[in-house]
């Protein structure tokens, strides 16, 4: 296979379903002579179209009931489109419903075997295979037991094994490793990459925004059935972050700032923000970052002190003792590498209708590379944040060292080593 060949090409694929009031329905409508129809028809794919290159891992993102699933079965074949079509460039193999192809009654060497024949693959083949899917899925003697006797992680571990065991051009997960453990997940992610350092194109559907953005090169978003965006990963899940946050708020544009008498005294940022989101979006109204001479800068030593200068609007309504400000660094992967928040540190602001400064101060623990600031102002009146104001990449920096540094973080960490015998 060539590199830069297509590996799936959609191409305004349509998916309806028939929806029926009642099971009768059904039955009465293929009796019908007349051709009367019982049914409504339900769009859940609109004319999606896109194609993913060979060695590329994909996320595909939406909200439940967005048409992700649907998608992949017709990808994967298990479905066909009522319209449109789609072309596979090699041999795909899925997770799409765990254990989906699994005998509950047959042992797991069984399904193994079993599965391994549906994939294409001889008894030798298979035996060839057998010691790597078993130390994958490390499930130890139960592998002789009935897959109806396993708990779920077990079955996860299993199907997963199976299906990065059998040299697929193309894999296709859908959000399977939400029941796995940590332990299990790491595994998972290193098979991939291993995967993808092979060639392997990977479709990966997930809710989790920190996942796809630390796996996929390319992102595609599934609104309501249609394509709402696709492209690069961090604009793709910034764009969608925004859109999930804001779905049940009504903006409040007029708040903040720009209404405010005093605003010529206060310093105002022209930010060139990834996304900016929430519900009174321009309460943030200037945000700097300060060198150890206090004066502003967007490069940083190793170990420098770094400070940041964030000013804010406190409009009336918001309920002050949930009141939090915040800002985290993520790195252009678009991972939160540090987060604080002045709700974490008790501290809380008693007045609104005014501005507010905030200055946080640490220390440059991090290795050479470009970082992104994110600034927020939060309610934390829930467990989960909801954010007034919310900007990715309110400022952009680079940290540098002179001598050679490993890892992410270069923290202070004492040493020392004791002669013990000769
Ligand atoms: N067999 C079916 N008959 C009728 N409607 C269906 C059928 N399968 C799916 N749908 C509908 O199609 C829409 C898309 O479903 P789909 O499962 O593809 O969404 P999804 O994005 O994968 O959702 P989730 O994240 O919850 O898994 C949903 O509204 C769903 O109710």
């Amino acid at each position: 296979m060539n590199e830069n060949e297509e590996s799936i090409k959609v191409i305004n694929v349509t998916k309806n379903y028939k929806l029926y009031n009642k099971p009768i329905d059904r039955l009465q409508e293929s009796l019908s002579f007349s051709g009367k129809r019982y049914h409504n028809l339900f769009t859940a794919l609109d004319n999606v179209s896109f194609s993913v290159q060979k060695g590329e891992t994909v996320g595909l993102l939406g909200k439940n009931g967005s048409g992700k699933s649907t998608l992949l079965k017709i990808i994967t074949g298990v479905l066909s489109a009522t319209s449109g079509n789609c072309k596979v460039n090699g041999k795909i193999s899925s997770i799409l419903e765990l254990g989906a192809g699994f005998n509950m009654e047959y042992t797991g060497i069984e399904n193994i075997y079993m599965n391994g024949t549906i994939q294409g693959l001889n008894k030798k083949e298979i035996d060839q295979r057998l010691e790597g899917i078993l130390s994958f899925a490390d499930i130890g003697d139960f592998i002789n037991q009935p897959v109806k006797l396993y708990s779920s992680g077990m079955f996860a571990r299993l199907a997963f094994a199976l299906s990065i065991n059998v040299d697929p051009d193309i894999l296709i997960v859908d959000e399977a490793l939400a029941v796995g453990d940590i332990k299990f997940q790491t595994k998972c992610f290193n098979k991939f990459n291993e995967l993808r350092q092979n060639g392997v194109t990977i479709l990966f559907v997930s809710h989790d925004i920190t996942l796809i953005r630390n796996f996929c090169t390319k992102a595609i978003w599934l609104d309501t059935g249609k394509v709402r965006m696709i492209g690069d990963t961090v604009e793709v899940t910034a764009e969608y972050t925004k859109f999930i946050n804001m779905d049940h708020s009504v903006t409040k544009e007029n708040e903040g700032s720009s209404n405010s008498t005093d605003i010529l005294q206060i310093p105002k940022t022209i930010f060139e923000p990834i996304s900016r989101w929430g519900e009174y979006p321009n309460l943030i109204n200037y945000v700097e970052l300060f060198n150890s001479k206090n004066e502003p800068t967007s490069f940083f030593t190793l170990n420098e002190k770094i400070s940041l200068k964030v000013i804010t609007y406190v409009p009336d309504g918001v309920e002050l003792k949930n009141l939090s400000i915040a800002f985290s660094i993520k790195n252009t992967l678009g991972i939160d590498l540090i987060v604080s928040t002045t709700y974490e540190n008790d501290i809380v602001i008693t007045k609104n209708k005014c501005y507010i400064e905030t200055i946080f101060v640490f220390e440059n623990y991090l290795t050479n590379g470009e970082y992104v600031i994110n600034v927020a102002v939060e309610n934390r009146g829930n467990t989960i944040p909801e954010y007034y104001d919310y900007i990715e990449g309110a400022k952009y920096f680079k940290s540098s060292s002179k001598k050679q540094v490993f890892g992410m973080f270069n923290v202070p960490v004492e040493q020392k080593i004791v002669y013990l015998r000769e």
